[in-house]
């Protein structure tokens, strides 16, 4: 069954941890650029049905180019926007209780500026039964739980099989909370290991890697905003401030 995908958004002052290279615009530039990287990147994959989780009320343009950037209406895809002023965990842990149908729910961070179709695939494919679990209460391998690390000891992307009984715990070595959670819960978990899928764009050194493996607009605006110098026969990146 292919899950709901939710993206949980911060629309006001986002990237809060570049304010020292990037002004309040590039920020919120920065917000949309990957924000449209990622959900034509979920339309490629072939994902369905899109949940926007903000934290205030997101902004009509943003809405309009996730409208546009998921081809929305075409082929069945559906985009819904959410409100929701609570913190991360309490917002997504509501919304994955009222997923009411118990389809399997995937969480992909806005700023995954790297992101490839071919880890949406990884993502959501039925979980190898060398990792299934023989004390799975639920006797059920459809629930299980897929993470995908973030550096640092984030999670970038979950595939929660579960929603009914499974709670996030976002920031703080979300990564290990993750994996305790399925094991408390005994549900089958697997770690999805991929480069560009644990790439998040949160510190300043972060735009180097759009630099590097990027593309398309959101390489552009990475060239606008970082320099080139060349040490030693070594390039080194900077930050135009
Ligand atoms: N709904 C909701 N989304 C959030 C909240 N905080 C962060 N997000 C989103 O969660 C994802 C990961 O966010 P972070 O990197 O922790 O936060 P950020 O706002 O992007 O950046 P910082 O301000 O630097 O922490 C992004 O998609 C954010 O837009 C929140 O309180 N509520
Ligand atoms: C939301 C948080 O993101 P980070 O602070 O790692 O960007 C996490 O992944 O737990």
């Amino acid at each position: 069954m292919l899950p709901k995908v939710a993206i949980p958004l911060k629309p006001d002052n986002p990237k809060s941890r570049l304010s020292c290279v990037l002004s309040d615009g590039e920020r919120q530039t920065l917000l949309q650029l990957t924000l449209e990287h990622v959900v034509t990147v979920l339309k490629n994959a072939g994902l369905q049905d899109l949940d926007l989780l903000s934290k205030s009320p997101l902004p009509e343009t943003l809405e309009n180019s996730v409208r546009i950037s998921f081809e929305a209406g075409q082929n069945g895809r559906t985009v819904s926007v959410l409100t929701d002023e609570r913190d991360l965990n309490t917002a997504l842990n509501s919304y994955l209780k009222n997923s009411a149908d118990c389809r399997p729910i995937l969480i992909v961070m806005a700023d995954l500026a790297l992101l490839r179709p071919e880890n949406i695939q990884k993502m959501i494919e039925p979980i190898c039964s060398d990792n299934t679990n023989d004390n799975n209460e639920n006797n059920d391998n459809s629930r299980f739980i897929r993470i995908a690390p973030g550096k640092g000891g984030g999670t970038n992307m979950i595939y929660i099989g579960a929603p009914d009984v499974f709670e996030v715990k976002y920031h703080g070595q979300s990564f290990k909370k993750h994996m305790e959670e399925a094991k408390m819960l005994t549900l089958p978990m697997e770690i999805y290991d991929s480069f560009y899928a644990s790439v998040d764009i949160d510190e300043p050194d972060d735009l180097t890697e759009i630099l590097i493996h990027g593309e398309g607009r959101l390489c552009d605006f990475a060239r606008q905003i970082l320099s080139i110098q060349e040490t030693n026969g070594r390039n080194k990146f900077e930050h135009k401030v």
